[in-house]
């Protein structure tokens, strides 16, 4: 007999994904096995309204879930894989890599506009510097505000007119069934997704090898290809979500596509590079190299001093 205890932060959307992750799971359980879950609040859930850069977002969310999992309290944790960090503490492990949903960012707006037909000087909510710095590229004429908080409350703040439209993670959208408050879906040319975006990730203990076999049935391997393209580019510019990164790999046959942009927050200039082949890490190592000769490094220490990194 063995409880298993599976940690989640609070937001609805945390706990559809945890939900989503143990309904697969029960298939693949052990008989004398259960799951239980147990829901956590996390400093990064105590901060809102303010840019998320500027509390440096990043692994803000996951530290706390990491050390109940290494301290025992919990024994797996699910993250949106966009909100990992580029390297996990020693004793942990990722388990599992889910099968991706829809990459791509969605806009939401209050009149039904497109990003194309907004009135010249409309307000965008987004605290993405990725996101600000592709509307802008692509739409010189608006204006980008940060909004933060969970979905709920994003959504609030532009139907009591804060803003104009938002910009979200058509995943997170589509996990708590608002697919019909979206007014458009954002092609990948427009705005390239960011690095994991759609995917989950299952954590757990390294020396778990029990709990280890079981996510093995969870994990989608094409994903978890992709997923590793992303991640090598990624890392190379010791970059979270915080900074104007993007990444999206595809498998074509048995290759994988990468593109990735770096850009600075007012979309010019906006880098952007492709890479293809059956190694997935070499794929990323050779995106990051087309874009560091096209300038990303120096493009990014500029965006950090800029947002006081
Ligand atoms: N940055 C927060 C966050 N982390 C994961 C998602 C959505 C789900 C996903 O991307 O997998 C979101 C919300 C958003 O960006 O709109």
């Amino acid at each position: 007999m063995r409880t298993v205890i599976v940690g989640t932060r609070r937001s609805d959307l945390a706990i559809t994904q945890t939900q989503w992750v143990m309904d697969r799971m029960e298939e693949a359980l052990p008989t004398s096995w259960e799951l239980r879950q147990e829901r956590m609040v996390t400093k990064g859930d105590q901060i809102l309204n303010v840019t998320l850069s500027k509390v440096g977002g990043k692994g803000l969310f996951v530290k706390e879930i990491e050390q109940a999992l290494l301290d025992g309290r919990l024994d797996m944790a699910v993250h949106s894989m966009k909100d990992m960090p580029g390297e996990m503490p020693p004793g942990l492990t990722m388990g599992a890599v889910t099968v991706r949903e829809d990459p791509r960012d969605c806009l939401i707006s209050r009149t039904g506009s497109t990003l194309e037909t907004l009135p010249e000087n409309a307000l965008v909510g987004t605290s993405s510097l990725r996101r600000q710095a592709q509307i802008l590229a692509y739409r010189p004429d608006l204006r980008v505000e940060p909004v933060r908080g969970n979905l709920n409350t994003r959504l609030k703040k532009m139907m009591e007119g804060q803003f104009d439209a938002i910009v979200l993670a058509y995943a997170g959208i589509k996990r708590l069934g608002w697919e019909e408050k979206v007014t458009q879906v954002l092609p990948e040319d427009v705005m390239l997704p960011a690095v994991g975006q759609g995917a989950l990730a299952v954590q757990c203990r390294a020396d778990d090898h029990d709990m280890l076999e079981v996510l093995q049935r969870v994990n989608d391997s094409e994903t978890e290809r992709v997923i590793r393209a992303e991640r090598t580019f990624l890392h190379a510019f010791e970059g979270g979500c915080h900074l104007p990164i993007a990444g999206y790999g595809t498998l074509e046959g048995e290759e994988v596509h990468l593109t990735g942009l770096v850009a600075d927050p007012t979309g010019h200039p906006l880098l952007k590079g492709e890479a293809r082949g059956t190694d997935e890490e070499e794929v990323g190592r050779r995106l990051t190299v087309d874009l560091m000769e096209q300038g990303a490094r120096e493009l990014l220490e500029k965006v950090k001093d800029g947002i006081g990194e």
